[in-house]
């Protein structure tokens, strides 16, 4: 088994979880002790990983909440507490990148040599040499969108190729093909639980499945794990955001994410 899936197995077991606590930071809607802070970002996401440490298999930082705020050397003060606080916990970047190979070996640096990620989203649209320098990473993790959560994402990953939807070409090509090195992993939305499965039946038990969409989403938890989970009762990161972010604005809001990242731990785990 290569590093990262180890490092997601074993934080799967450790941890009793399945849960990915993502971390998208809004200023807006922090709470008001934070106000006016210069590292208001990096405080308010620290405050959150120690909270949900306990119930989580891992951190899903979105990049684009950080750079948008020019907040990049926050996200990498982050990513050092996690790494050095948080040792098994895996740090998914979530990046979505895709570009042509000379580019995608500075965004793989950017991920795997500034914040040290164990793995990163990336897009499947420029085929297998956007790819490569990713993989060339031997020790990360390369996690393609395949179908994503959002209503949209039907516009090209529904296209029929061949007779069957672009999604499922995408699953399998990476499953079949771009995984040779036991890397890979795909994103598969929480609000398309029929397609999740479909994927699930096509790739086998080995590939993990990156999952946002329950919580502020609407996605459904049972239909989620029965759809996407492998035999062993794992293969899933089940990410959640704002549901657990910003639980509460009062002054319990480090209680009250840490309350909704283990109710959402312990509801996935009724299912498994
Ligand atoms: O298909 C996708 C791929 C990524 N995301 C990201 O996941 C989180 C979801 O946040 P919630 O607050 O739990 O809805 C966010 O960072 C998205 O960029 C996704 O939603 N769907």
């Amino acid at each position: 088994m290569t590093a990262f899936y180890q490092k997601l197995d074993h934080a799967w077991t450790t941890n009793n979880s399945l849960l990915m606590v993502g971390l998208d930071p809004d200023t807006q809607r922090f709470p008001a002790e934070l106000d006016n802070r210069p590292d208001a970002i990096f405080e308010f996401c620290r405050a959150i990983v120690d909270a949900t440490a306990p119930y989580a298999c891992g951190f899903k930082p979105q990049i684009a909440y950080f750079a948008s705020q020019r907040a990049e050397s926050q996200l990498e003060g982050l990513c050092d507490y996690i790494r050095e606080k948080y040792p098994t916990l895996p740090i998914v970047l979530d990046a979505k990148r895709g570009d042509i190979g000379s580019t995608a070996e500075h965004y793989a640096r950017e991920a795997f040599e500034r914040y040290c990620a164990d793995a990163v989203t990336v897009s499947p649209y420029l085929g297998y040499d956007s790819i490569a320098p990713y993989l060339s990473w031997s020790d990360k993790g390369v996690i393609i969108l395949c179908r994503t959560s959002n209503a949209g994402g039907s516009d090209l990953q529904f296209l029929d190729v061949d007779g069957e939807p672009l999604y499922l070409r995408v699953a399998t090509l990476v499953a079949e093909k771009w995984n040779r090195s036991g890397q890979c992993g795909m994103v598969v939305g929480a609000t398309f639980p029929k397609e999740l499965a479909a994927v699930r039946q096509r790739i086998g038990n080995e590939v993990p499945l990156l999952v946002p969409g329950i919580g502020a989403q609407g996605g459904d938890i049972q239909a989620t794990v029965t759809a996407g989970g492998n035999t062993g009762g794992t293969g899933l990161m089940i990410s959640s955001s704002r549901a657990i972010l910003y639980a509460s604005q009062g002054d319990d809001w480090r209680e009250a994410a840490a309350r909704v990242a283990r109710e959402t731990r312990d509801a996935i785990n009724a299912f498994r």
